[in-house]
């Protein structure tokens, strides 16, 4: 039972201290945690069991256990985790304890939302630059940001290193985007556009397709309704569920 306070790299600021390589589920999981731990501080706890932890953010205990390991996290037997503890674990681990600036491109409908989110600046995120290829849209001011031409891209990427750049623009122009972002210095890349982004080695994308979340909720809706119309005894030779259907929920199966 352990649960230890992350250490940096005493007296030497410019060097990164080593992290685990954690599997990229794990890293998927740990931001549901820490919105799950905020919450219960909001609400004055200072430990929660893994159970409730695990029902707070919605997976099972025995995965939460698991990931939290990862972390050098095992909680107190009889206690459970310390909640300010452990979101100092999460925070260090996902490296949110530097504010690292974001540029958004592409400034049309899905742009003005993510303009005006809060939720990024509440989570460790600074919007610092607004960009698009629209004159007409260049000067707006979105939230205290003016939207800026595509062109100066690499003028504010001097001035400030910019640590993600976000991509809502149109499928057609999100290569040639991710291209001006990967030049002007940006290694991570979060991309709303719905196509698939070449990039070279040690820059990372994420994509965010609702489309396809939907497709996969299309999915089981269809699942469930070809099971509720089976058979109740099935005939010779026909399995009563759809071979490799089995098992985990749906959530689950979004999940991992
Ligand atoms: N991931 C999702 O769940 C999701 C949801 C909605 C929309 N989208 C996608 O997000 C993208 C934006 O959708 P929208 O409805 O906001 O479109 P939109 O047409 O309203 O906005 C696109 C903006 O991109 C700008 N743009 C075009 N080419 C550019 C370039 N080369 N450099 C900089 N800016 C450029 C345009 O001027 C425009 O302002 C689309 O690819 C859309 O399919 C994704």
């Amino acid at each position: 039972m352990s649960q230890h306070r992350p250490t940096g790299a005493p007296g030497r600021a410019s060097v990164v201290p080593a992290l685990p390589d954690l599997p990229e589920a794990t890293v998927a999981r740990l931001p549901e945690y820490l919105r799950a731990l905020h919450h219960l501080a909001e609400q004055g706890n200072d430990t929660v069991s893994s159970e409730g932890l695990a029902a707070a953010a919605g997976v099972n205990s025995a995965k939460l256990r698991k990931d939290l390991s990862h972390l050098g996290s095992y909680g107190t037997r009889g206690v459970g985790y310390d909640v300010a503890l452990l979101i100092e674990q999460i925070e260090f681990v996902l490296g949110l304890t530097q504010r690292r600036a974001v540029a958004l491109v592409g400034v049309g409908n899905l742009g003005h939302a993510l303009a005006g989110y809060a939720g990024f600046a509440s989570r460790g995120f600074r919007i610092v630059a607004l960009l698009d290829a629209d004159r007409e849209r260049v000067g707006e001011e979105i939230n205290g940001l003016v939207v800026r031409h595509i062109d100066d891209l690499p003028r504010i990427a001097a001035e400030e290193p910019i640590a993600i750049g976000v991509i809502a623009t149109p499928a057609t122009a999100a290569q040639s985007v991710a291209d001006q972002l990967v030049a002007a210095g940006v290694t991570s890349i979060l991309n709303f556009a719905p196509c698939v982004l070449s990039v070279p080695e040690g820059v990372d994308v994420r994509k965010v397709d609702l489309a396809i979340e939907l497709q996969i909720l299309s999915f089981h809706e269809h699942r469930k309704a070809s099971l509720t119309a089976l058979p109740a005894t099935p005939g010779p030779g026909l399995p009563s569920v759809p071979i490799g259907l089995t098992g985990t929920g749906a959530q689950e199966a979004v999940a991992t």
